[in-house]
C-alpha cells in the first residue's frame, strides 16, 4: 500500500476557531457489523465509519468469495476469523504486515471449540483456511489476555451463537481492557447478555437481535487534535458531537492532556479544546489505551516534557513495530525514546526550534502519520505515504486544511 507520495505541510503555529467532524470509531463499527451479520443483517446502523478498516469489513461480510483479504485491518482479521468459524469456510489473508501479526492464540481457541484452521504459509499467522465448527466440543476455554484483546472480543461476539454458549477464562495480565468492555457494550445493544467477573466472562447461548445503533465519533482520531492544540501557540478546536460519556477507552486522552497542556470543555456541540498550563514530568500507563502512545510521545518530545511510559508491550505487533518507528522518527528532531525493562522514557528535544524541514516516514501506520503531523505547528514537515491515514481517518488531511494548514503533494 506504499505509493511513494510525500505531503508537504507548511508551518502554522496557531489555529483559529475550527469545528472538526471526526470519523466514526472503526472499533465500534466493526463490532456492530459483525453483530448485525449474526443478527441476520437487518439492523439500522448510523454514522458508520468511512475508515478503510470498516469499509473492508462491510465489503467482505457482503461478499461470497472464498477468500477474505482484510488488507491491514487487525480487527477485521480477528473478528472475521471467529465469524467464519461459526458460519462458512473462508481463507483469510491480508497485507505482508498482516501476515506477520500473530493469530495463533485465537486460532487455538477456535480449534478447541471444534473449528479447523489450516495455516497456508507460516504456523500461527495468516493466511489460513477456517472451516466452521460442526459440533461444539467444549463450552469453556482459557485464553491469555496479554497479547491482543481482539482475540477475546472475537470469541465473545460469536459466543452467543454457539449451541452451548461459552465461558472464557482470561489468564495473566489483561491488556486493552476497555476494548473488551466496548465489545460487551455493543453486544448488549444487540440483545446479548454477558457477565464479566474477575477473570471469567460468561455468555450463554442467545438470539442476536437486530437493532438501531449509532456509532460514536472516534476518540482515537480526536487525539491528534489534542496534539495540534498542545503544540500550537494558540488554538481553539471543537470536536463535533464528541461526548464525555463514551464506550471508548481512548477517552482517557482527556485526562492525560490536562497534564500536557490541553483543557477539554464538553458542550452540547461537542468537545472544545483549548490550551492550559502543562507540567514538565509525567508518567502514563498505556495498557488500557495503546493507540494513544504515539500521540503522547510526540507531544512530550516536542514540548520538553519528560514522560515515563508503561504498558507499551503490544505496540510491537501493531501496524508496524511502533516502538522502533517512534525511536527512529523522534530522533529526527533530537528526542529519544529510551527503553529499560518494561518502561520507556521520552527524553525530549533540547534543540532550539528552527525552521528546518523535517521529513517523517510512516511505516504503513496511520498513527505514525497523524501523531507526527501536529509538529507542523513548530516546523515545516514532510509526511511520507500520507494515504496511510485512510485506515481510520480518510479525511485527516482535508481536516488539517480546514484548520488553516497549507498542504501540498510533492
Ligand atoms: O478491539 C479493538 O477495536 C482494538 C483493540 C486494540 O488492539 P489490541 O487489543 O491488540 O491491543 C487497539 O490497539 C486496536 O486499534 C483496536
Ligand atoms: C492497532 C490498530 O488497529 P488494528 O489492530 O485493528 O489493525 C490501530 O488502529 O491502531
Amino acid at each position: 500500500m506504499s505509493t511513494n507520495h510525500t505531503l508537504h505541510i507548511e508551518k502554522k503555529s496557531t489555529i483559529n476557531s475550527t469545528v472538526i467532524e471526526l470519523p466514526a470509531s472503526k472499533s465500534i463499527a466493526n463490532r456492530a457489523l459483525i453483530l448485525d451479520a449474526l443478527a441476520g443483517g437487518k439492523s439500522h446502523l448510523t454514522n458508520v465509519s468511512e475508515a478503510r478498516d470498516t469499509k473492508t469489513m462491510q465489503r467482505l461480510l457482503g461478499s461470497d468469495t472464498p477468500i477474505w483479504d482484510v488488507l491491514d485491518a487487525g480487527t477485521t482479521m480477528r473478528f472475521l476469523t471467529a465469524y467464519a468459524a461459526v458460519t462458512t469456510t473462508k481463507t483469510l489473508t491480508g497485507t505482508k504486515r498482516m501476515q506477520e501479526r500473530p493469530i495463533k492464540i485465537l486460532a487455538d481457541a477456535l480449534k478447541e471449540l471444534g473449528a479447523n484452521i489450516e495455516y497456508l504459509a507460516n504456523d500461527g499467522y495468516p493466511p489460513m483456511k477456517v472451516t466452521p465448527i460442526n459440533q461444539q466440543v467444549t463450552n469453556k476455554i482459557a485464553i491469555r489476555g496479554d497479547v491482543s484483546s481482539q482475540y477475546i472480543s472475537a470469541l465473545m461476539m460469536i459466543a452467543a451463537s454457539l449451541p452451548e454458549g461459552l465461558e472464557i477464562e482470561l489468564t495473566g495480565h489483561i491488556g486493552s481492557k476497555p476494548y473488551i468492555n466496548m465489545t460487551m457494550a455493543v453486544m448488549k445493544a444487540f440483545g446479548i447478555k454477558a457477565e464479566w467477573n474477575n477473570h471469567i466472562i460468561k455468555i450463554p447461548h442467545q438470539q442476536y437481535q437486530a437493532t438501531e445503533y449509532r456509532i460514536e465519533p472516534d476518540w482515537s482520531a480526536a487525539s491528534y487534535w489534542y496534539g495540534f492544540v498542545a503544540l500550537s501557540d494558540n488554538a481553539h478546536v471543537i470536536l463535533k458531537d464528541l461526548k464525555d460519556d463514551s464506550i471508548q477507552g481512548d477517552r482517557q486522552i482527556v485526562d492525560y492532556m490536562t497534564q500536557l497542556g490541553v483543557m477539554t470543555n464538553f458542550t452540547t456541540d461537542g468537545a472544545q479544546l483549548s490550551k492550559c498550563e502543562h507540567i514538565n514530568e509525567v508518567a502514563f500507563n498505556f495498557t488500557d489505551c495503546p493507540d494513544m502512545a504515539q500521540t503522547v510521545a510526540v507531544i512530550c518530545a516536542a514540548k520538553g516534557i519528560t514522560c515515563q511510559m508503561t504498558g507499551l508491550e503490544s505496540l510491537r505487533i501493531k501496524e508496524t513495530d511502533r516502538i522502533l518507528a517512534l525511536q527512529n522518527e523522534l530522533a529526527k528532531f533530537g528526542a529519544n525514546l529510551e527503553e529499560k525493562d518494561s518502561t520507556w522514557k521520552v527524553v525530549p528535544t533540547t534543540t532550539e526550534t528552527t525552521n528546518d524541514l523535517i521529513e517523517f516516514e510512516t511505516y504503513h501506520d496511520h498513527r505514525m502519520a497523524m501523531a507526527f503531523a501536529p509538529l507542523s505547528t513548530i516546523a515545516p514537515v514532510n509526511i511520507k505515504d500520507p494515504e496511510v491515514v485512510n485506515k481510520s481517518y480518510p479525511r485527516f488531511w482535508e481536516d488539517m486544511k480546514k484548520a488553516g494548514f497549507r498542504l501540498s503533494e510533492l
